[in-house]
């Protein structure tokens, strides 16, 4: 408030009333976004359905990457000018903040949309990068395979989960989106197309995860995929201590074998709920909550009633257990749209929620950016499970935001950016929100959180905003093996290094 209000004294007269009605009255232009969304998502569906229907994508696949071969060597050509980047605009990115490169980058046009085969006897699927979430369950999950974790937001992609990371409440079994992955297709900087696997080169294999397209343009990916069952059997446990909470979760990361989901929420630093789930085929109709139905409140509204009501259990169907967090942004939905839980808003409108992330990027205007950048942090710290405690302390003296989202992921002893010297269970915080600490400072506040997160020997995900230098970020992540990629590929004039395109600097 004490932000929104400084803020909106620095403008003056008129910029100042346009300045109010935007910030405080966003949910009016995102409501008249939501038909909006929902012919997007109409017409990116039926594009899909002909797409299937004509049974062209497998086929047409080679073709499209050819095509991505052929811009590389039409950047050589030109001189290698500038390095490139792909084409994608960052409006329809995830990530919070604009990168600013893709406006003076050669933009190279990845344009891969389709999933190109299901392989059930080697139980993978092949995808082109562009692939999102939603469109990987819609696809999988009815014909009874599933991915082994699915990264809740819809329209994530598989590139950026690739070339980033993705983590789920099943990564205490099978790690991070890059340890699901067996097999990916690139076009590198010499304009060559190249099938990798651990066993065909490991080198390049291990160093295409956090690489953020800078060893070169991926153009397919092989995932591990797992049976699915149809319902998901998720126990809800309210923990009434920060001590409680530990012990509860390593009592469950003791028998990793025994459920497939865990995730927890704190709710302040002395209460949460954790959750813990396998998929079963049958459910008690009388325990069903098909949570994904639009006129259902928020996930973690209903995460929260268990505080009150006690430990219980109930049956959620799995395509809505995947994705719980979509209608909600996680809990961001809450300052985008004030009373959007409201059960009178659910069930006149929620039927065209989420908007799409895409078209509020777009739409998205200076005032509300300021706001954003001034009075709120969104962040994902991995850390060693061992530092639990000491971290929801530390994040609570720093900002107070909560809920918390805690997810554990298994980290395996590999080479790459992520390398521990063994097996390790990690946890990823989840910070997002609008800080309720006084001396909340964006940066200084979260260099002091990437300082404490590097001493605890733990990562910071890179899709938000990071402050490190780029010593501190060489530090926090190991660039040996990266290094020696980006010599054999020959990336220097091709690519920028990781930290020039995720550092504050490189975003708007
Ligand atoms: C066998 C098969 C093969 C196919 N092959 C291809 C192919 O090769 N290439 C291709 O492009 N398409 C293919 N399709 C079509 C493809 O599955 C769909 O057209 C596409 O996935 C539509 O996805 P959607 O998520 O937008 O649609 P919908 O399922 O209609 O979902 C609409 C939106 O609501 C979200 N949503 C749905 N349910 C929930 C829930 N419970 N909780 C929260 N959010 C939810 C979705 O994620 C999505 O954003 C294939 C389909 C099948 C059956
Ligand atoms: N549960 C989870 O794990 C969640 C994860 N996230 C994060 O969101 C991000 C994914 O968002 P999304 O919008 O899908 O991805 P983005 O478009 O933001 O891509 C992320 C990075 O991957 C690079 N990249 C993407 N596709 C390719 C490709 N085909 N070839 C080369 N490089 C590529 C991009 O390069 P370029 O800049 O050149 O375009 C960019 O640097 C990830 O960083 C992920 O960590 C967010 C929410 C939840
Ligand atoms: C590892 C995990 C689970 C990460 C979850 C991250 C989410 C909380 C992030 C991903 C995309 C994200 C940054 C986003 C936003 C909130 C936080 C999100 C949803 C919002 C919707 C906040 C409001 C903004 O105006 C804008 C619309 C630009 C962004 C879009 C992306």
């Amino acid at each position: 408030m004490a932000v929104q209000k400084a803020a909106a004294a620095s403008s003056s007269g008129f910029d100042a009333v346009v300045e109010h009605i935007l910030i405080h009255y966003r949910w009016a232009f995102v409501i008249l976004l939501l038909p909006i969304s929902l012919v997007y998502d109409v017409l990116l569906y039926v594009r899909s359905w002909v797409v299937f229907q004509l049974s062209s994508a497998p086929h047409k696949h080679g073709s499209k990457v050819e095509n991505v071969a052929k811009q590389v060597r039409q950047w050589r050509a030109e001189g290698a000018r500038q390095p490139m980047c792909t084409a994608r605009p960052s409006w329809q990115t995830m990530s919070f903040r604009r990168a600013k490169y893709k406006k003076t980058m050669f933009a190279v046009n990845v344009n891969l949309v389709d999933i190109l085969d299901l392989n059930t006897e080697r139980r993978t699927v092949r995808v082109e990068p562009l692939v999102t979430m939603g469109q990987l369950t819609a696809t999988l999950d009815p014909l009874g395979w599933t991915l082994p974790f699915v990264p809740e937001l819809d329209d994530l992609t598989v590139g950026g989960l690739v070339m980033g990371t993705g983590v789920e409440t099943s990564s205490h079994k099978y790690g991070l989106f890059q340890h699901i992955c067996v097999a990916y297709e690139l076009v590198l900087a010499d304009g060559s197309i190249v099938q990798v696997t651990k066993e065909s080169d490991p080198d390049l294999f291990y160093s295409v995860p956090w690489s953020y397209g800078t060893l070169g343009f991926l153009t397919a990916v092989e995932i591990k995929i797992v049976p699915a069952l149809r319902f998901v059997k998720l126990q809800y446990e309210p923990v009434r201590s920060l001590e409680e909470a530990d012990t509860v979760l390593r009592k469950h990361l003791d028998h990793p074998e025994e459920n497939e989901f865990i995730e927890a929420l704190m709710f302040s630093k002395d209460e949460g709920v954790v959750m813990t789930g396998n998929m079963v085929s049958c459910a008690d109709w009388g325990k069903l909550n098909e949570i994904g139905r639009c006129h259902k409140p928020w996930f973690f509204e209903h995460v929260r009633s268990f505080l009150r009501s006690g430990p219980g259990f109930e049956y959620i169907p799995l395509r809505d257990y995947q994705h719980r967090h979509t209608r909600s942004f996680f809990w961001e939905m809450k300052e985008i749209i004030p009373f959007g839980n409201n059960p009178l808003f659910r069930y006149l409108f929620g039927w065209m929620t989420p908007p799409k992330v895409s078209l509020l990027k777009l739409t998205q205007t200076q005032a509300v950016k300021k706001l954003y950048e001034s009075n709120h942090i969104i962040q994902d710290m991995l850390v060693p499970i061992e530092k639990f405690k000491e971290s929801v302390l530390f994040f609570d003296k720093e900002v107070a935001v909560y809920p918390l989202w805690l997810c554990p992921f298994r980290l395996p002893s590999e080479p790459g950016m992520l390398r521990v010297p063994k097996d390790a269970m990690y946890l990823d915080i989840g910070v997002y929100g609008v800080p309720t600490r006084k001396d909340f400072d964006p940066k200084e506040t979260t260099r002091r959180i990437e300082a404490f997160v590097a001493k605890a020997k733990g990562f910071q995900m890179l899709y938000a905003d990071t402050y490190t230098t780029r010593d501190e970020f060489r530090q926090m992540f190991d660039h040996s093996l990266y290094d020696k990629m980006r010599a054999r590929l020959k990336c220097e004039k091709a690519f920028p290094e990781v930290y020039d395109k995720v550092c504050r600097k490189a975003r708007d």
